[in-house]
């Protein structure tokens, strides 16, 4: 019986120790399993934010303006660069646009932002840091007044305290603005150095240059010390930016900056951190005169080097691509330049940074234009418009021209007043029959060369109508001629009033416009320049060979009587010739949305460089800044 005992106890006990193994085997098995459970968790966590971009670009895709009562009221802004990367954005309201408010701000009271006129005299040169970059002043103290915002005050003391209020009140709008959509944040800049920046060297010597346009370079930069110390603005500038994107962003981002103003943000980024992912897309030409190396070298080099710094950069052509690796090769000599036939990316290794280069030509969302084309009230303004451009009782061989761009010389605007007078000249048979309807939109007059080119145009197309009369036809006009935009709804009523868009650049990125136009009106003929972007992309395409000619193409503008033979050729094409033409451009645009444009910018695969959620997981143990720590 004891011995039936002490088995039976030692029965019990080796049980007990059994079952406290079990135990302890499941604690460690669920252990393991809710940790294994938590790193999943982080994982998806850190791969799911992997999504968010952060855009940085000069201008806001606002407009902000204030009303008589002192309110802002806020505003889809327009242009190019609104219209093709507001729809990427507007996928995740976690993503971030940093821009900078200044020049979208209709504030009447306020001198106008952007002003050449305000540049100061003389700018001194300021300090260089150790990559001889100039050092930034420490901004004043009331330009960050605004974040303090606070509803229940008393009344200002006094005219600063009054601005800051005003400054607050905006601030209000802005982030409603953000409750509604993906974020917006300003970046502030100091207005003198914005001015230069903006109407100085981002657009009085940038934008001329890489459009080949050296002759509306201000003549201010003729003086190199006016130009050191303008440079020293831009830098200051990119700086600013630079520094609010990286304090702005978690390395799992990817940041995007856009466009000349802002192209040394990359190198100053990495300077600041080398764990963020940087990209940078040209919307306009790279098509810079050998001056920019030899009259303007302080900033030719500074940019053709600066471009390298950014993990991966994007042209509109291959024209842009090819001429940036031809000049990084002629000044670079020691950069190291890989050509991947298969994916058509060039790697390029200067100075131990690697770029990724590719081709991306932008596009439009095209349901943002086309929802608009079916409406009756697009229908009964199409009318409307039609009526008001061709009067009454039109010919029935009458032709309605239609041109919209900004006021920029660029545009071919001057060039194609001329073709248009010496077409009434060479072919007075379309007199009292055809009407062009220019918009123009005012824009940049801040810098002296818009100026003057501005008016300049408007006292020639004055004088187009002062020339040309018909008798049959007594209430004709060969030009309408506006400053003002249209809004959308109204600018897709009107390509649906035209007969043919005219679309002549004398060199642009890409022109969003010629695209729109046979988006949303595929019966439409097209004049079209080969100093657009897109036009490069069509003949690409195929869609202008010698067999297929689906647009008329202009080789030259500054040859009006050729350039006049076109509008002629398109005036006398027959309607069922010019929609089968319209027809193949219109599927062409419709097959190349936004969305491929944005999916291959983004896509990782064409970069040396990916940050993987290893990596930022990695990045999060080994870092210990507040942006990494949000990862939890
Ligand atoms: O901000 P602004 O000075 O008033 O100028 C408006 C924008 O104009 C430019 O647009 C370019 O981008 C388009 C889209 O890629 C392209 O189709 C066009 O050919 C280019 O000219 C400029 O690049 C933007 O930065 C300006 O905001
Ligand atoms: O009165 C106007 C004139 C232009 N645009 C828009 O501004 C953009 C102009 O882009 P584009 O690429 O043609 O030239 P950019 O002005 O960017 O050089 C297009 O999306 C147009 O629809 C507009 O909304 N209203």
């Amino acid at each position: 019986m004891r011995r039936f005992l002490v088995y039976g106890n030692r029965y019990w006990e080796s049980m007990r120790n059994s079952l406290e193994n079990v135990i302890i085997i499941f604690r460690n098995v669920w252990q393991s399993a809710v940790r294994m459970l938590l790193y999943a968790v982080f994982q998806v966590k850190a791969m799911l934010k992997i999504q968010r971009v952060i855009n940085v670009s000069n201008a806001p895709p606002v407009s902000l303006k204030r009303e008589k009562t002192g309110d802002w009221e806020i505003k889809q802004g327009s242009g190019g660069l609104v219209a093709c990367v507001d729809p990427v954005m507007s996928k995740d309201h976690e993503n971030l646009w940093l821009a900078n408010l200044g020049m979208n701000i209709n504030d009447k009271k306020n001198k106008r932002p952007g002003s050449v006129a305000s540049i100061p005299e003389s700018l001194s040169f300021p300090s260089t840091n150790t990559l001889g970059l100039p050092l930034i002043k420490q901004t004043i103290a009331e330009v960050f007044f605004h974040v303090l915002a606070d509803d229940d005050m008393d009344a200002p003391k006094n005219e600063k305290q009054k601005k800051a209020r005003e400054e607050m009140s905006l601030l209000g709008v802005l982030n409603n603005y953000n409750r509604g959509n993906y974020k917006l944040n300003p970046v502030v800049v100091q207005e003198e150095d914005y001015n230069v920046y903006y109407g100085g060297i981002s657009n009085g010597l940038l934008w001329p240059a890489l459009h080949n346009l050296p002759e509306y370079i201000v003549s201010e930069y003729n003086d190199e010390k006016i130009l050191r110390s303008h440079w020293c603005a831009y830098v200051r500038v990119n700086y600013q930016f630079a520094i609010d994107a990286v304090r702005n962003s978690r390395p799992q981002d990817f940041i995007w900056i856009h466009d000349y103003h802002l192209m040394l943000v990359g190198m100053i980024m990495q300077s600041l951190d080398q764990h963020l992912e940087v990209g940078f897309f040209l919307h306009i030409p790279f098509q810079p005169p050998g001056e920019f190396f030899s009259k303007y070298s302080t900033v030719g080099f500074a940019v053709l080097r600066g471009l390298l710094r950014f993990t991966k950069v994007g042209f509109q052509t291959h024209r842009d691509r090819t001429k940036y690796i031809e000049l990084v090769q002629h000044y670079f000599g020691t950069a190291k330049i890989v050509y991947d036939s298969k994916m058509d990316i060039y790697s390029v290794t200067n100075e131990g940074w690697t770029c990724s280069l590719g081709v991306f030509p932008v596009s439009i969302k095209n349901d943002d234009f086309l929802k608009f084309v079916d409406l009756p009230e697009t229908i009964k303004l199409k009318n409307e418009i039609r009526k008001r451009v061709m009067g009454e009782n039109p010919p029935q061989d009458g032709r309605f021209f239609f041109s919209v761009e900004r006021f920029d010389y660029t545009k071919g605007i001057m060039e194609k007043l001329q073709a248009y007078k010496r077409y009434f000249e060479k072919h007075p048979d379309r007199i009292g029959k055809d009407v062009l309807y220019q918009i123009a939109v005012t824009n940049r007059r801040s810098v002296d060369t818009y100026r003057v080119y501005q008016d300049e145009c408007i006292e020639l197309a004055d004088k187009i109508n002062e020339t040309f009369k018909s008798t049959e036809n007594p209430t004709w006009k060969p030009l309408i001629f506006q400053t003002d935009g249209l809004q959308r709804s109204e600018l897709v009523a009107a390509y649906l009033a035209m007969d043919i868009g005219v679309v002549t650049p004398k060199k642009d990125g890409m022109n969003l416009v010629a695209k729109e136009m046979l988006v949303c009106n595929p019966k439409a003929g097209l004049v079209l320049s080969t100093g657009a972007g897109s036009e490069i992309q069509f003949t690409t395409a195929g869609l202008y060979t010698e067999k297929e000619k689906n647009y008329h193409r202009i080789a030259n503008v500054f040859d009006a009587d050729a350039y006049c033979d076109a509008f002629y050729a398109a005036a006398l094409e027959p309607e069922d010739m010019r929609a089968e033409h319209g027809k193949r451009l219109h599927e062409f645009i419709m097959a190349n949305d936004i969305e491929r444009w944005s999916s291959a910018f983004l896509d990782p695969s064409w970069t040396h460089e990916v940050i993987r959620p290893t990596q930022v997981i990695f990045n999060y143990i080994s870092r210990s800044s507040p942006a990494t720590i949000e990862l939890l």
